[in-house]
């Protein structure tokens, strides 16, 4: 399993951890904690061993033994598994893939080869079809997860309130020629007028003067205001084009997007019922769509915590011009963020979204949240079977930058080959991945500090050694014991060349580190006894094959304190399998 294995590498691998102890140890020097550093052979096992240990008192003291189903099972999905036995550690790939269902793929025949071709998240988009409809594609999920081993996780992704043209169900596009003169009203009428267009908010034309300019879709078609009367906006067309349904308004005047303050909700009515069905099929993320700050995340967030359904992550989507105003807050509030370039597309110049993605990917990275890159990926493949060079250029710009995951929308949704442009992200992510690797990039991300608190920025400042010690001694895997989720998502922070095995008992944190970089999320029980837990675990991978003797990992662990020893630590160990 090893991807270097032998005796002549193992000695290498001796020699690099000594120097890299020295280093790791001056490093944890420079923190105000005590520590200490031992290397020491155990019968033709290496171990080196870095603690930094900080006293908490017992009130931190938790009980997790009391997982009994999981007694003695290894809960790894049928993927990784697959993936593992297959590609060997380094061939795990690290980039997440979120697939939207939608009609083209909603059979549980079509979600099986989506969980199989590599889907780690499920979104489904509350805009289109009905709950029946969603529930019955979680539930079918979840059916595939508990019966054949799959960890797929699920989202629904909020309908959010947005003016839009009103979907008259037809599914063809309109088009639009030039100099032709359009009436934009918020008047109901049943069925479709020529040359008319109904808008679905009564407010969408406030603020708007003659000689304004109307775009449809971020650049779809443009027109001119040449009259307003009431509510209702005579335009006429100056850049033909076409109408999709539910196509999105934006107004510019002199070049810069004219922003109101519609007195639209982040969460309407209809998301607050989207959102009640969320908690009770029990899903793992929610995306908000159209935050414009960060009050409306943490609204969420605290009405969660009353339903008792904390287990749900909430992930911000960036696509509007004032969510980019507040950013860093927005980001600080969410469980994650997704990068909604289909609709940021809308209230921004397109040539600036790639800088702007490239933006909100860093500010991600400094404060330790999961970004998905979202829309229009392989937007070719929803009619073609091969994507376009560009976009396999877009895919793999994204994977440089270290996203955490790629999403895609009408490609599997409504497209005739989802399953293939799936397989694209995929070889596309690990082919950029491997580069990655090769070419050492993780070096040049920068560093940022977190943690505040002492021990935050002791656990923080462990993960940064414990990946740069993986990197340096080629290390097969990590190994982290996690209940929340955070010890694995600092060191996913760091990108590491080996694959994260992060071990928890906690289902929702399985599912919720189904997000996150490089994480191969494991449910397994643990007990207070970290050491205990290290060799289950090691036991486990081992009588399943999955590591074999000369085999080398990394394990952090974050020791809770107990009665007999009331002191919590971190530790850093390297272990060769004997
Ligand atoms: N559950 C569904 N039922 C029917 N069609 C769907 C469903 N989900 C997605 N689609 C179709 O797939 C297309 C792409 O899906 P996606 O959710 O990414 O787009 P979107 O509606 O533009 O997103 P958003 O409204 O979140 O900005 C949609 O325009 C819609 O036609
Ligand atoms: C995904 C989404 O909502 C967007 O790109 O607009
Ligand atoms: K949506
Ligand atoms: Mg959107």
């Amino acid at each position: 399993m090893a991807a270097v294995t032998g005796d002549s590498s193992l000695m290498c691998h001796r020699i690099v951890a000594r120097k890299s102890c020295v280093n790791l140890k001056n490093r944890i020097f420079g923190i105000p904690v005590s520590t200490w550093g031992n290397g020491e052979k155990v019968k033709g096992k290496v171990e080196f061993r870095v603690r930094a240990a900080v006293q908490v008192g017992l009130e931190g003291l938790k009980s997790e033994a009391n997982f009994r189903g999981l007694e003695g099972n290894l809960g790894i999905d049928v993927v990784s598994e697959g993936e593992l036995r297959q590609k060997g550690f380094l061939g795990l790939r690290k980039t997440k893939l979120v697939c939207t269902i939608g009609p083209a793929c909603c059979s549980l025949e079509d979600l099986e080869k989506l969980a199989l071709g590599g889907m780690n998240v499920a979104r489904l988009n509350m805009c289109h079809n009905t709950r029946e409809w969603h529930r019955d594609v979680i539930r079918k999920i979840k059916r595939l997860n508990e019966e054949k081993g799959f960890c797929v996780s699920v989202m629904i992704d909020t309908e959010g309130s947005q003016i839009h043209v009103v979907d008259h169900g037809a599914p063809s596009s309109v088009k639009v020629e030039d100099g032709s003169t359009w009436l934009f009203t918020a008047a109901k009428f049943e069925g479709s007028r020529p040359c008319t267009v109904q808008a679905n908010y009564k407010g969408f034309s406030e603020g708007i003067e003659v000689g304004d300019e109307l775009v449809i879709d971020g650049g779809m078609a443009t027109f001119e205001v040449i009259e307003k009367n009431g509510g209702d906006l005579h335009c006429k067309c100056t850049d033909p084009g076409l109408f999709l349904p539910r196509a999105k308004f934006s107004f510019w005047r002199d070049g810069k997007l004219v922003t109101r303050n519609y007195e639209l909700p982040t969460l309407s009515t209809k998301d607050w019922a989207d959102i009640e069905f969320g908690i009770s099929e029990e899903v793992d993320f929610i995306a908000l769509s159209f935050v414009n700050n960060a009050d409306s995340v943490r609204h969420l967030k605290s009405y969660l915590s009353t339903k008792s359904a904390k287990f749900i992550r909430v992930l911000a989507k960036i696509e509007s011009l004032e969510s980019l105003h507040k950013l860093e807050e927005i980001v600080d509030a969410s469980d994650g963020i997704m990068v909604a370039r289909g609709d940021l597309g809308v209230e921004l110049p397109l040539e600036q979204i790639p800088a702007v993605q490239e933006d909100i990917t860093d500010v991600c990275r400094k404060l330790n949240k999961p970004v998905i890159i979202a829309s229009q990926l392989l937007e070719s493949m929803v009619e073609y079977p091969t994507p376009t060079r560009a976009e396999v250029a877009d895919v793999s710009e994204a994977v440089r930058q270290y996203a955490d995951a790629l999403m895609l929308s009408g490609e599997s949704a409504i497209g005739s080959y989802g399953q293939k442009a799936l397989s694209v992200l995929q070889m596309a992510s690990s082919r950029m991945e491997m580069w990655s690797r090769e070419e050492n990039q993780q070096i040049l991300l920068r560093q940022h500090q977190l943690g505040v608190s002492l021990p935050d920025h002791i656990a923080e400042q462990i993960c940064n050694c414990a990946v740069e010690m993986a990197n340096n001694l080629g290390v097969d895997a990590i190994f982290v014991y996690t209940k929340h989720g955070h010890m694995a998502s600092l060191l996913s922070r760091n990108r590491p060349n080996p694959p994260i095995f992060a071990f928890t008992n906690d289902d929702s944190t399985r599912f919720a580190m189904n997000l996150q970089w490089g994480v191969v999320p494991l449910l397994v029980s643990l007990s207070d006894d970290m050491e205990a837990n290290i060799s289950k675990t090691v036991d486990l991978l081992k009588s399943k094959g999955l590591i074999s003797q000369g085999d080398s990992v990394l394990v952090v662990s974050d020791v809770n304190p107990t009665r007999a020893t009331p002191m919590a630590y971190q530790s850093i160990q390297v272990k060769t399998i004997a």
